[in-house]
């Protein structure tokens, strides 16, 4: 196999999606291994990918192992598969708070790993994807590894000294702007839309703005002042939004989310 998942949950699923829709890698050059047979089951009808229960399979037949649990189970999982992966296997993992000083050590042996940090609109291929290496991974596997998570969104190569403010403004991320989203459409319900059709006006308005900045690289801010009209209707709400703290609030909720981080 190519491409090994340990954790086959929502972001190995959505990872892979990207991945074999892209025709990055073959379906069935793709594993798969989870403690939940009827939901590897599913993923094995939608996207055609093999599948075990054993993570052991996947360590051993995996040139790439992607290391899909939640964070409290890298240690077990570790456990289970540093004596068996061969020397030119690459790790790649995607939780937040584990460094790779911490997963050489928990490995107890040279094992190549790339950290790497993506966010769930991997799911529609619009992916924020960060990712660092340790020594060990040569620049040539950086690139290929690079163009595989290029199938489900944006790529950055970032130091690690960032990854927590990665984790801040793009791993959890989708969260906050969910809720912005949700917000946006409760507001428009408020004054008499109906929901449905609120919360594609929310949506779309969310991803055109956001559209805005990528494509015209001018500032937020500069942006901002674009819709805000003298004496208009925009200022008065941007008024309300400030003397409510909304961009405190976000600057506060993503330092706890980086501190949170640290404790992993
Ligand atoms: N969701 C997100 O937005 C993001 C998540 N991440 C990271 O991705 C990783 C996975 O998260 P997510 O996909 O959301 O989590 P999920 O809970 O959806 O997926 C994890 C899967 O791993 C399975 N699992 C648990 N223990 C084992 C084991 N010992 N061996 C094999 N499989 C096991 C779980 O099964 P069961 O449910 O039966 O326990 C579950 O199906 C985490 O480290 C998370 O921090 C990173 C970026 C974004
Ligand atoms: O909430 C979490 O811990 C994971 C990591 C980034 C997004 N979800």
């Amino acid at each position: 196999m190519k491409l090994g998942f340990i954790g086959c949950g929502n972001m190995a699923q959505a990872m892979m999606g990207g991945i074999i829709a892209g025709n990055l890698i073959p379906a069935d050059e793709i594993i798969a291994s989870d403690g939940y047979k009827p939901s590897l089951e599913k993923t094995k009808e939608n996207l055609g990918i093999h599948i075990t229960m054993d993570n052991k399979e996947v360590a051993v037949n995996s040139e790439l192992i992607v290391l899909s649990i939640k964070p409290q189970f890298y240690d077990v999982v570790i456990k289970e598969i540093a004596p068996i992966i061969k020397e030119d296997t690459i790790i790649i993992t995607i939780a937040p708070g584990k460094t790779l000083e911490d997963l050489e050590n928990q490995f107890g042996k040279k094992v190549k790993i790339v950290r790497t940090m993506p966010n769930t609109p991997a799911m529609v291929g619009e992916g924020m994807t960060a990712m660092c290496a340790n020594d060990l991974v040569a620049e040539k596997e950086m690139k290929e590894v690079k163009g595989i998570l290029e199938g489900f969104g944006r790529v950055e190569m970032v130091p690690e000294y960032v990854m927590d403010a990665v984790v801040a403004v793009s791993g959890s991320s989708p969260a906050y702007v969910f809720m912005f989203i949700e917000a946006l459409a409760d507001g428009a319900v408020l004054q008499g839309m109906d929901r449905a059709q609120a919360r594609i006006f929310a949506a779309q308005s969310v991803l055109g703005s956001a559209k805005m900045v990528l494509e015209t690289k001018l500032h937020p801010a500069e942006l901002k002042d674009m819709v805000c009209s003298p004496a208009g209707t925009t200022i008065e709400a941007v008024k309300t939004l400030e003397d409510r703290g909304f961009r405190s609030a976000v600057i506060q909720a993503m330092d706890s989310c980086a501190k949170r981080c640290k404790d992993m």
